[in-house]
């Protein structure tokens, strides 16, 4: 096979930042993708329905030309959110989904949940209201291994809050265990889990072996090879839970390149190439629509795009190591492997 389509993917997990970093990021997305969901976690976050409006309006004004991209604005919860103002923005049509970041688990979280019984009256206006709710899914409990967060927030916080909240529909971000994808396979129609472009790519070993290497330093953080391998299996499974969030997160190359480092890879720039090349060596190009283009829209009752995007197989595709902003350059992720897949 030398040439692939599908329908127009989207991005179900998405950072886009703000000002000079939203307006140098967002065309590397929208030069590929239909719609994606944008991340909330911008400082100070994206917590009323009002600003959520506003923030769509500034991410529309940093689109290239004639582009009919379509972002799809997300509310960062908070144990002050306001269910009246939450259900109507949804209503309204401004926002599509709702953040759960346990306070201190990542970048910008420090305004996030710390005691998960305080929006269980938000979570229930939710599920009433048919609001899904997209989680980081990591506990902060400093005695909890950094390589076992997930795994742990799992048993202790996201099961039970979907035994306490019967009809909510949930989100698993960024699986980076087997664990996860096996919680998210068994979860029935409610839940969905996203997977990102890195973590198909990357294990810890990537971050680690040879120096530290902080354009690989993302959260939740890469773990062994087996984990990796999971996720591959479920991303090129074909079910229905799984589905494409890229989780690319750009931080200039000062912040990441620094003794305390941000988390983030940004991966807008060459995602489709990336996994083109990974559904490939799984075998599974067929299955690469279902993931990147099916998957989301059918969890979120939206249509399949009706355009199509097209994959060549080909000479060794170039793409910039960096792009620059005026907050200064931002690093490409590296998958260290040729990518063979150009979009047309
Ligand atoms: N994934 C990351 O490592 N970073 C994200 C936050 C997040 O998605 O957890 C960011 O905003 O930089
Ligand atoms: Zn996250
Ligand atoms: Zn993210």
């Amino acid at each position: 096979m030398t040439q692939i389509t599908l329908p127009r993917p989207d991005d179900w997990h998405l950072h886009l930042r703000d000002g000079a970093m939203l307006r140098a990021v967002t065309p590397e997305t929208a030069r590929h993708f239909g719609r994606a969901i944008i991340m909330p976690n911008l400082v100070p976050p994206v917590v009323t329905g009002a600003q959520a409006s506003a923030y769509r309006d500034r991410i529309r004004a940093a689109l290239p030309e004639g582009s009919d991209f379509t972002p799809l604005m997300t509310l960062y919860l908070t144990q002050e959110t306001d269910a009246a103002d939450l259900v109507q923005a949804h209503k309204d049509g401004i926002i599509t989904s709702v953040k759960l970041y346990p306070a201190g688990a990542t970048t910008n979280s420090a305004s996030g949940v710390r005691d998960f019984d305080k929006v269980r009256p938000v979570l229930e206006a939710m599920a009433e209201n048919g609001v899904p709710l997209c989680v980081h899914g990591e506990v902060v409990d400093p005695d909890i291994d950094i390589f076992d967060r997930e795994a742990v927030f799992i048993d202790r916080v996201l099961d039970p809050i979907r035994r306490a909240t019967p009809g909510l529909r949930v989100v698993m971000e960024h699986i980076t265990t087997s664990q996860g994808a096996d919680y998210a396979r068994e979860g029935g129609d409610d839940l969905g889990a996203t997977i990102t472009t890195h973590h198909l790519v990357i294990n810890r070993n990537a971050l680690l072996v040879g120096g530290i290497k902080p354009h690989y330093y993302c959260l939740p953080v890469a773990k062994r090879e087996e984990h990796r391998l999971a996720l591959r299996k479920a991303a090129i499974s074909g079910d229905p839970s799984f589905f494409l969030g890229t989780d690319s997160a750009p931080h200039t190359d000062p912040l990441k390149e620094n003794a305390c480092g941000c988390a983030g890879c940004f991966t807008a720039t060459n995602t489709l190439s990336i996994l083109a090349e990974v559904f490939e060596q799984e075998g599974a190009l067929d299955q690469l629509s279902a993931f990147a283009s099916r998957n989301g829209p059918r969890f979120y009752g939206l249509p399949v795009s009706d355009q199509t995007v097209t994959l060549e197989k080909g000479a060794p595709v170039v793409y910039p190591d960096k792009i620059e902003t005026e907050d200064g350059p931002v690093t490409v992720f590296d998958p260290m492997m040729p990518l063979h897949w150009r979009v047309l």
